[in-house]
């Protein structure tokens, strides 16, 4: 097993090229946040920004327009009910569905769509309520560069394997039966990729606050946008939001969301240059 460190990421995280336009950066569209859950869509396009996406959208119920808007006026948005969704998919290099979705009807309707049009050059992140929805509807794997991005409960839908049996022998055979790279959150996560396993120990309790996952994802997404290869770009997704969070939790109780997502900016400057 191997370990995710700063060096990963600053191998990753290097500085920008003078001959480049918001287009060079990655075409981020976020499918999630009902009615309930805005606050989650509002998280994960957030992170997206803050990490350095070129472009960002938001596919979501038309209730998040204003709170969107005025928190994050980076971030584009449409009614994820509506047909504008196929055509942002197809703009879009890298896809999250899931966070804040739901898991009703409508959600799994707008699920559907997104695993009908997504193309095989794409990155999809599958979180969240995605994951819930294709275990319980047992969901064909759409045909796309898949990310998963299951907490302990997700990943026990997914792979069948319940908690105590989630040794990271299991959790590895069970993620090798799953195409793409399987990112099993917890409080100390682990990344299957291939036949590679790598333990974060970033991170620690001031993240177990509900949207840590949610901004994970808009990371995740930012570095698939920017960063290749992918494997790489992922393991160092990890590692930087958990780094981050110890960072906020230096001085303070609690590394809430936002408050991951406001560092992101100054502690991708410092591993670029370093
Ligand atoms: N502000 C927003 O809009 C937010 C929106 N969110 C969105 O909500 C949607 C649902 O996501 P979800 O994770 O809240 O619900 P679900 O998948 O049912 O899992 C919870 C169940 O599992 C159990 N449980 C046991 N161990 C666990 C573990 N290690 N990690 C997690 N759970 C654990 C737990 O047990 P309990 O703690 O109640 O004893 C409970 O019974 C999703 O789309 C998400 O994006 C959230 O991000 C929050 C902020
Ligand atoms: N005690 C902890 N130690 C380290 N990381 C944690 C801890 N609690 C939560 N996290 C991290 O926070 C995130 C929680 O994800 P998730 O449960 O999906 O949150 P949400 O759906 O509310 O956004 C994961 O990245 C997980 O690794
Ligand atoms: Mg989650």
């Amino acid at each position: 097993m191997k370990q995710l460190t700063e060096q990963l990421a600053q191998a990753v995280v290097r500085p920008r090229q003078r001959n480049t336009y918001k287009g060079s950066f990655g075409k981020i569209l976020i499918v999630g946040g009902n009615a309930q859950f805005g606050g989650a869509a509002i998280m994960s396009a957030s992170a997206a920004v803050y990490a350095g996406a070129g472009l960002v959208s938001v596919a979501t119920d038309p209730v998040n327009r204003s709170a969107l808007h005025a928190r994050l006026p980076e971030a584009m948005i449409l009614d994820a009910a509506s047909s504008a969704l196929e055509t942002a998919i197809r703009q879009a290099t890298v896809i999250v569905v899931g966070p804040g979705l739901g898991t009703d009807n409508a959600a799994l309707a707008i699920l559907k769509r997104v695993f009908a049009a997504v193309e095989q050059t794409q990155v999809l992140i599958i979180d969240g309520s995605a994951i819930t929805l294709v275990a319980a509807h047992h969901l064909d794997y759409p045909n796309a560069q898949l990310i998963w991005t299951p907490h302990q409960v997700e990943w026990q839908r997914l792979s069948g394997l319940a908690l105590p049996d989630q040794t990271v022998t299991a959790s590895q055979q069970a993620a090798r039966r799953i195409p793409g790279i399987v990112v099993a959150k917890s409080s100390q996560t682990h990344v299957f990729v291939g036949d590679d396993v790598y333990e974060n120990m970033a991170g620690g309790p001031a993240m177990a606050t509900g949207g840590s996952g949610d901004t994970l994802t808009g990371i995740i997404a930012a570095f698939a946008g920017q960063f290749q290869p992918l494997k790489q770009a992922v393991l160092a997704a990890v590692f930087v939001h958990s780094h981050v969070a110890d960072i906020v939790a230096m001085n303070s109780y609690v590394a809430l969301p936002t408050m991951v997502i406001q560092e992101l900016p100054a502690y991708l400057k410092q591993l670029s240059e370093s």
